[in-house]
């Protein structure tokens, strides 16, 4: 709508074209082919107009960097990570959603400094085959499925919980709140791939404690039956789950009390930070899910809450940064001002 409206102005204002690429939510990365053959407006770009007044709300992390880091003074500087659109751009095939060399050389220098840890949708091991770093703490599945460091923590229910040991013989805490769940996601999950099996274009993704039903490349006239078909399939399970929705996709969630931000808190605890004032945690994310770690660190009044977006969002965020390749040069920066603060 505010598209429609901007694209009427420029009309009025004399501009014949208008960027005529793929419409999309969010960024795209330029894996995806953009006509770049059209003429762009020349002229007052009323999008930046407003991504500069969103700025004043939400100041770029870069910018602001000196700022942050002064309040830091004495404290532990935790480090949280979305992957999809914040360490990687988004792309249209979601199995090629790869991290740069660059980005994974900063996130590990990162890591190496401090406690550094991604939390994401998608499954745990795509996520480490993925980031492909040891030197950090995973949380797949929004949450649902974290390896966090060996302490017990006896707030939470021991039953989701387990010590093991990686290949490398450390030890590790695996939380699992869903646990119970398994059985009826894999049920799902079949018969999600085989119901949707004739609407062209969509994708179903095994997030393990989640499944991702990707609508990108669905037509129009199509997305209408593929909620149809998930909200069948759902209504077998009673309210077991439910759909939450990112880009472009709809994710299936078991139905508990548990999202990115209470995985937030569980790692804080594990970490060794509780109850701690002297913790100044980061969580970087792009995304709805984001949202509530992003609340979770309003709510403690503690750290950063910074958004990935090149667009003005409603959001909790205090702080915001444009895209990944922001991303990159913040983290880039983060770990020489803590290679020189050590
Ligand atoms: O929490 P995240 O790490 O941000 O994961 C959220 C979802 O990200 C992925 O989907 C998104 O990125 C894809 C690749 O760029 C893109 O094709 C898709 O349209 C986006 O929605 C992932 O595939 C999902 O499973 C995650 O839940």
């Amino acid at each position: 709508m505010v598209t429609e409206n901007i694209r009427k102005l420029y009309k009025v204002m004399g501009f014949q074209k208008w960027i005529s690429g793929p419409q999309i939510n969010g960024p795209i990365s330029i894996a995806e082919p953009i006509d770049f053959s059209v003429e762009r407006p020349i002229g007052p770009n009323l999008a930046d107009a407003r991504y500069i007044a969103w700025l004043e709300e939400h100041p770029s992390a870069l910018t602001s960097f000196n700022q942050m880091m002064n309040a830091t003074e004495g404290k532990q500087i935790v480090v949280f990570l979305d992957y999809d659109g914040t360490l990687s751009p988004i792309v249209s095939d979601p199995d090629r959603a790869f991290m740069s060399d660059p980005m994974r050389s900063a996130v590990r220098e990162v890591a190496r400094l401090f406690p550094t840890a991604i939390i994401s949708g998608r499954s745990r091991d795509k996520v480490y085959e993925f980031v492909k770093l040891d030197e950090i703490y995973y949380a797949g599945s929004h949450g649902m499925d974290i390896m966090g460091p060996p302490l017990h923590v006896e707030s939470y229910d021991g039953k989701y919980q387990m010590n093991t040991l990686d290949e490398k013989g450390n030890e590790f805490t695996i939380f699992q709140p869903a646990k119970e769940y398994l059985p009826s996601i894999k049920k799902m999950l079949k018969d999600l791939k085989r119901k949707t099996r004739d609407v062209p274009g969509a994708f179903v993704e095994d997030n393990r404690f989640c499944i991702s039903v990707h609508y990108r490349h669905v037509s129009d006239e199509d997305y209408g039956l593929l909620e149809d078909i998930i909200r069948n399939v759902i209504s077998e399970y009673n309210s077991l789950f439910h759909v939450t929705r990112g880009k472009k996709v709809m994710e299936i969630r078991p139905s508990i009390k548990w999202n990115k931000g209470d995985a937030l808190t569980y790692l804080l605890d594990t970490f060794g930070f509780a109850d701690s004032t002297n913790v100044i945690p980061f969580y970087l994310g792009d995304d709805k899910t984001d949202e509530d770690a992003f609340k979770v660190l309003r709510g403690r009044g503690q750290g950063y809450p910074i958004i990935v977006s090149s667009a003005p969002r409603e959001t909790s965020a205090s702080h915001s940064l444009r895209d990944p390749s922001e991303v990159l040069a913040f983290l880039m920066r983060l770990a020489r001002w803590g290679e020189s603060s050590h």
